[in-house]
């Protein structure tokens, strides 16, 4: 998984059960599931409202919030990146394109 978004997951994880001063995620953690899963619903709205407006700089922003609050959720509920980079991968295998992207990878 993109190093990006490795050090963000593991930034998240490390403050589950942690009560770090202004940490917006520790908040999260603190409100619980269903204020996680409020956040999800929000942001991905925010991104579809950005993106039908056709403005790319703030849709990039939304779709990162968005990002950010499928991660937090991802470490309430013990989900890590590499379960979801399985499952990419398992996919772009079977359309065979897993091989021909890291043929051009590593040919680059
Ligand atoms: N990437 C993010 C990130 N993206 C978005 N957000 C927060 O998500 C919130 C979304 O804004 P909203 O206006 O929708 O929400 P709000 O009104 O602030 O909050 P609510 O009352 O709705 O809960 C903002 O408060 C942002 O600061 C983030 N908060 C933290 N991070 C990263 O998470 C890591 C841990 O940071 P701490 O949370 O400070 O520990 C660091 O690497 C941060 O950069």
């Amino acid at each position: 998984m993109n190093d990006t978004i490795q050090n963000l997951y593991d930034v998240i994880e490390s403050r589950k059960g942690q009560h770090v001063e202004n940490s917006y995620t520790c908040y999260l953690f603190e409100k619980g599931l269903d204020k996680i899963l409020k956040k999800v619903g929000e942001e991905a709205s925010e991104v579809i409202i950005a993106a039908k407006n056709g403005q790319n700089e703030e849709t990039v922003g939304e779709i990162s919030d968005l990002i950010y609050h499928l991660l937090v959720l991802m470490a309430e509920q013990g989900i890590q990146p590499a379960d979801l980079q399985k499952v990419l991968d398992a996919r772009a295998e079977k359309t065979g394109n897993l091989k021909q992207f890291h043929q051009v990878d590593h040919n680059s």
